[in-house]
C-alpha cells in the first residue's frame, strides 16, 4: 500500500475564501485540530504576506509537533528570507516557494520570458535550500503549462535543492485524464525526478478536483494538497475528507492510503465551518448534514434489514454518532414502525396503521416530523385524547410607546372551563407570555424564541418556534399567523400542549405495563 502524505493548505489557500479572515487564535485552533487530524504538512500562511501571517504561522510552527509546517513563498530573496525568519525553529523547516509556469502567467503576469522564469526559479530555490532542509517548489499553472517546459523548469529545480515539486491545477481547468497524462509524462520525461516527491494540487472550478487529486495518484503524486470542507479561491479547493475517505474505503482500487486519523474527521469539519463562517452544504459528501441520512421508504427499509444495502462508509468511521432515518413524505412502514418502536410505541398493528395514515397526511404538509409530532399522533390514535389540551380564544394587546404593554387572553382549559386573564410585561411578547404563565397549571420555562416570515412582503405570515420546559420536559412548539403576536402566543400554547401529549402517552404506556 502506497502512503500518500496529506499537505493541508486550510490555513493558506483555504483562507483565500472569498469573506475568510482568520485571526491568530482561530488559525492556531484549527492547526492544532488539523495535527489531531494526522496530516502530515500543514501550509500555515504566507508569512511574507502580512505581519499577522507571519506571527500566525511563526506561533503554528513553534506550537504543533505533530505535523510538519511550511509557509508560501513568491520566488522573492524577501519573502524566503521572511519565510526563514517565521519557521527556522521548527523541527524540520519546511518552505514553499512558487513560480507561474504557463504561457499566460508567464507573459502577462511575470512579464518574464521562459528563460527567466527558469532563472529565477533556481535562483529561489538555490535561496530556499541554502536555509531549509525541505524544500517545495509548485509550477503554478502547471496544467496549463507546456510539458516540455514544464520537465525543463522541473529537472533544474531539483537540481537547485527542491525535494519535493507540486503541479497544480490553479484554476481547476484540467480533467481526470490529462493530469495523469501530465504525471506520467512528468514522471518519464524528467532524468532527476526520483530525488523528489511529486505533489499534486487542484481546484474546483469545473468540480473535478478530487477526482483530478485522485488521477495524480494513480499517476504517481506521492502528496496531495486539499483543503476541510474544500474551501479555498473561487471554487475552492479539493476536500481533504472527500480524498481520505476515497483513498481508504477504494483501496481495493488505489492501493494507497494516507495516515489521516479518519475519525476526526467530522470534528475538524465543523470546526473549520464555524470559524470561516463557511457552511457546509448538507449534501456535501462526507461531512455534510444528510450525509448519513436516509429519508426514503426503500432506502430506509434496506438499511433497517442490511446498512450495506445504501451505506459505502460507515457514519462511525468519520466521527458522526450514527445514520439518521428522517421521517418525511417518502418514508415507508418499516422506517417509521422503528421509529415508533423506539419512542416506545407498542400498540396493535390497527393502531399502527391509523397513526401511519395521519403521519403520510401530515408529512404531505409539513417538511420535517418531528418527535413531538409523532407523540401527537400517538396520542390521537392511543389514547383519543384532543391535542388542543388548552386552547386559545382570543388576544388582545395594548402596545403604545408611552403604555406598559398589557394582554389579555381568553383560553379554553383542559377541563372545558374557559377563563380570562391580563399580565403586563416589558414588551408585548412578554406580556402575552406572562398571561398565559397565569392561566396555564405550573411553571413555563421559555428557553428559545425564534420568528420568521414564511412569504415576502408586507402580508407574509409570521411564523414561531419557542422551546419551553414544562413539567421538567423540553419541548418546542410553533404557531403561525398573520400577526407576530398571535402567532407567538400560539406556539407558546402548541409546546406546552406537546408536553402534556407525551406524558398521557407515556402515562398509558407505564400503565400497559404495569398491568
Ligand atoms: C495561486 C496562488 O494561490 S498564489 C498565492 C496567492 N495568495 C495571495 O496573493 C495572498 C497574499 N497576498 C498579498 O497579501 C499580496 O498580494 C502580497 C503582499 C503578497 C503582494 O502585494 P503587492 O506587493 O501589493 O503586489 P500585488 O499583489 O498587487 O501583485 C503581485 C506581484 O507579485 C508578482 N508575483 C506573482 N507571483 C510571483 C512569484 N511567484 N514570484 C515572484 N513574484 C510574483 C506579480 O507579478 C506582481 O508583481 P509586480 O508588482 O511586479 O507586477
Ligand atoms: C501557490 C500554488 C500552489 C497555488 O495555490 C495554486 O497554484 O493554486
Ligand atoms: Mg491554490
Amino acid at each position: 500500500m502506497r502512503k500518500i502524505n496529506v499537505f493541508d493548505t486550510t490555513l493558506r489557500d483555504g483562507e483565500q475564501s472569498a469573506g475568510v479572515n482568520l485571526n491568530f487564535q482561530e488559525k492556531l485552533e484549527i492547526a492544532k485540530q488539523l495535527e489531531r487530524l494526522g496530516v502530515d504538512i500543514i501550509e500555515a500562511g504566507f508569512p511574507a504576506s502580512s505581519q499577522g501571517d507571519f506571527s500566525s504561522v511563526q506561533a503554528i510552527a513553534q506550537t504543533v509537533k505533530g505535523s510538519s509546517v511550511t509557509g508560501l513563498a513568491r520566488s522573492l530573496e524577501r519573502d524566503i528570507e521572511t519565510t526563514w525568519e517565521a519557521l527556522k525553529d521548527s523541527a524540520e523547516p519546511r518552505i514553499h516557494v512558487f513560480l507561474a509556469t504557463s504561457p499566460i502567467h508567464m507573459e502577462y503576469k511575470l512579464k518574464m520570458t521562459p528563460d527567466e522564469v527558469v532563472e529565477n526559479a533556481v535562483a529561489a530555490v538555490k535561496l530556499a535550500a541554502s536555509k531549509f532542509p525541505q524544500v517545495q517548489w509548485s509550477a503554478e499553472d502547471a496544467s496549463r503549462t507546456e510539458l516540455p517546459f514544464l520537465a525543463r523548469i522541473i529537472k533544474e529545480v531539483i537540481d537547485a535543492g527542491a525535494t519535493v515539486i507540486n503541479l497544480p491545477d490553479t484554476v481547476g481547468y484540467t480533467t481526470p485524464y490529462e493530469i495523469g497524462q501530465m504525471f506520467k509524462y512528468v514522471s518519464e520525461n524528467v532524468s532527476n525526478i526520483h530525488k523528489a516527491i511529486l505533489s499534486t494540487h487542484n481546484h474546483d472550478d469545473l468540480g473535478m478536483a478530487v477526482a483530478n487529486s485522485l488521477a495524480a495518484i494513480q499517476n504517481g503524486a506521492g502528496q496531495v494538497e486539499c483543503t476541510i470542507n474544500g474551501i479555498g479561491e473561487r471554487a475552492g479547493n479539493a476536500a481533504l475528507e472527500e480524498i481520505a475517505v476515497a483513498l481508504n474505503i477504494r483501496q481495493d482500487h488505489y492501493q494507497a492510503d494516507t495516515g489521516i486519523v479518519l475519525k476526526e474527521i467530522k470534528r475538524t469539519s465543523t470546526l473549520v465551518s464555524k470559524l470561516t463562517g463557511m457552511v457546509v452544504p448538507s449534501n456535501k459528501a462526507v461531512v455534510g448534514n444528510n450525509a448519513f441520512a436516509h429519508e426514503s421508504g426503500i432506502h430506509q427499509d434496506g438499511v433497517l434489514k442490511n446498512k450495506e444495502t445504501y451505506e459505502i462508509i460507515t457514519p462511525e468511521l468519520v466521527g458522526v454518532s450514527s445514520n439518521r432515518m428522517v421521517l418525511g413524505k417518502h418514508s415507508g412502514r418499516h422506517a417509521f414502525k422503528d421509529k415508533l418502536k423506539e419512542l416506545g410505541f407498542n400498540g396493535t398493528d390497527e393502531e399502527l396503521q391509523k397513526i401511519f395514515i395521519a403521519f403520510k397526511d401530515l408529512a404531505d404538509k409539513k417538511k420535517e416530523i418531528t418527535e413531538e409530532d409523532l407523540f401527537a399522533l400517538m396520542t390521537e390514535a392511543t389514547v383519543g385524547t384532543a391535542i388542543a389540551h388548552y386552547e386559545l380564544e382570543t388576544l388582545q394587546v395594548n402596545y403604545g410607546t408611552i403604555n406598559i404593554p398589557t394582554a389579555t387572553i381568553t383560553m379554553k382549559l383542559p377541563s372545558g372551563e374557559v377563563v380570562q386573564e391580563a399580565a403586563t410585561g416589558s414588551g408585548s411578547v412578554e406580556a402575552i407570555y406572562n398571561t398565559l404563565e397565569r392561566v396555564i397549571d405550573g411553571p413555563v420555562l421559555l428557553t428559545d424564541y425564534r420568528i420568521q416570515s414564511i412569504s415576502g412582503g408586507r402580508d407574509a405570515l409570521a411564523e414561531v418556534y419557542v422551546n419551553v420546559k414544562y413539567d421538567g420536559v423540553e419541548s418546542s412548539g410553533r404557531g403561525t399567523a398573520h400577526d407576530v403576536l398571535e402567532a407567538s402566543a400560539k406556539a407558546y400554547i402548541n409546546a406546552v400542549n406537546r408536553t402534556i401529549n407525551r406524558q398521557q402517552y407515556n402515562q398509558k404506556l407505564t400503565k400497559s405495563v404495569n398491568v
